[in-house]
């Protein structure tokens, strides 16, 4: 994740200010002295950062904190708003009918990306097509084709057609039944006039409502030359950043969107095709600061909810208001693992993004996917009568179970203790009237305060 060290390297000086209803110029030339130090870690360019740095070392020195806000608070609000600013608001995205261009260097992303907006578009109810015009990097059409058909999206290619304005042409036609076009471009080792013809050439075809500059996170400062000539031949109306998930930089693409005067629009962060976000500044600063993304996260998990309703026949209202089953249990467990990699589940929840997740252990993720695939398998070796029923569940039963599934005794007993817990969990929810209100949910989760909450989730997920 971009800016990963700031977080916590942030939270560390800010800490000094509790207790403090003022701050002194030496705490807030510390504090600008961590945001400068991850910023230039990060690639992003060295005159952002300074302009950054002295508008908060003004603010926070010269405005007043707003009444019955601790010094901590105050400084904290005025970097989240100062680093709001440096990213800047998201390219503008409407759920319409559009046509968006990819454009960027080789490997950058584009054909993921292409793959990723379109499953993206897909879940906000649109009809999304891809159409691939890269006919000068071998393995693209396959790619292309195979992750296409794993976002469930239409896909317009043509392995024997040398012309990509050929295809380009012939895929908007074979595909006008689509909402969305996303028109996938061929990439070079650098930036070389014949990659520069082409993609003008296409886009002259295609017509687009949209052109997206796709750039790798690592890239650093030589973001600006692309940037740059991409934005005279064809215009840059916004950015994605793809490999998040590889690299602890990404200013790069923060030249690149001031260099073009655009803005980001998507963030990608692994190699499937639900590895994609639209870029929300508010959230992914808040994110970055530790301070979770409620947004994000309700999104998830809604998305994942229905998923998980669709597919297993299971209506969570009804866990909302009669009894909590292991049944309802495993549900919840296969609804959070359509959530995507648990590490970015829990960025997501306030109290446990950034600084907390980096004080556990390396490990821990690990322990807690292996404590839910075990608990999985010893679900599979109960009657149906004990998965509705846990209260049944005696020592006789447990020895079963144990032997039944190759598990230890202890392990059954911990999920069994889970289930209590996420079953007391739920009960103080069902006062909260109708299930389904996500939102209202993680509210009461962030326990009402700003960063520090998070205490309720240990009862609702198996995290152990
Ligand atoms: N970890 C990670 N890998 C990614 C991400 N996006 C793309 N990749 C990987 O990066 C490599 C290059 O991605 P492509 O989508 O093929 O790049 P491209 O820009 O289409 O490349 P050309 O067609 O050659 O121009 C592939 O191995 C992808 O799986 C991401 O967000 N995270």
């Amino acid at each position: 994740m971009v800016l990963d060290n700031l977080g916590s390297s942030l939270r560390g000086s800010l800490d000094k200010l509790s207790g403090k209803s003022r701050v002194s110029e030496d705490d807030v030339e510390e504090i600008v002295k961590e945001i400068q130090r991850s910023l230039l870690q990060a690639d992003v360019d060295v005159s952002l950062v300074m302009d950054l740095s002295s508008s908060i070392k003004e603010r926070a020195l010269e405005e007043e904190p707003p009444g019955g806000t601790t010094a901590r608070d105050h400084v904290l609000s005025i970097v989240y708003e100062e680093l709001v600013g440096l990213v800047g608001e998201s390219t503008e995205i409407p759920l319409e009918n559009q046509t968006i261009l990819l454009a960027g260097l080789q490997g950058s992303g584009k054909t993921t990306t292409s793959a990723k907006m379109a499953w993206w578009f897909s879940k906000k109810g649109l009809r999304p097509a891809v159409i691939q015009t890269d006919t000068f990097r071998p393995g693209a059409y396959d790619q292309a084709k195979e992750m296409c058909s794993r976002a469930e999206v239409d896909f317009y290619g043509d392995p024997d057609n040398e012309d990509p304005v050929d295809i380009a042409r012939k895929g908007l036609e074979e595909t006008a039944d689509a909402d969305i076009h996303i028109v996938d471009t061929a990439g070079r080792h650098a930036l070389e006039d014949d990659l520069i013809d082409e993609i003008e050439e296409i886009e002259s075809v295609v017509d687009p409502d949209r052109n997206l500059l796709v750039l790798d996170a690592a890239i650093g400062q030589g973001a600006k030359d692309q940037a740059q000539q991409f934005d005279e031949s064809i215009g840059i109306d916004g950015v994605v950043i793809t490999k998040l998930d590889g690299t602890a930089k990404g200013g790069g693409a923060l030249t690149a969107v001031n260099e073009t005067d655009s803005s980001i629009a998507f963030l990608g962060s692994g190699e499937t095709v639900q590895d994609v976000e639209r870029f929300e500044p508010n959230g992914f600063i808040s994110r970055l600061l530790g301070m979770g993304d409620l947004k994000q996260l309700t999104e998830r998990v809604e998305r994942a909810m229905s998923e998980t309703e669709e597919e297993e026949d299971w209506d969570p209202e009804d866990m909302m208001k009669g009894s909590f089953t292991l049944n309802d249990m495993r549900h919840q467990m296969n609804a959070m693992n359509k959530m995507g990699p648990l590490e970015q589940v829990m960025d997501m929840i306030p109290g446990f993004g950034g600084g907390i997740m980096d004080e556990l252990p390396d490990d821990a993720m690990d322990v807690t996917k292996d404590r839910m695939r075990s608990f999985e398998i010893i679900m599979d070796s109960m009657t149906d009568k004990e998965l509705e029923n846990p209260r049944s569940i005696g020592a006789s039963q447990i020895r079963r179970i144990a032997r039944g599934s190759g598990q230890d005794e202890e392990r059954i007993r911990e999920l069994l203790q889970q289930h209590k817990m996420m079953s007391q969990t739920l009960k103080q929810f069902q006062g909260m009237g109708q299930g389904g209100d996500m939102e209202r949910m993680m509210k009461k989760m962030q326990g009402g305060g700003g960063g520090g909450g998070g205490g309720g989730m240990g009862g609702m997920g198996p995290f152990g």
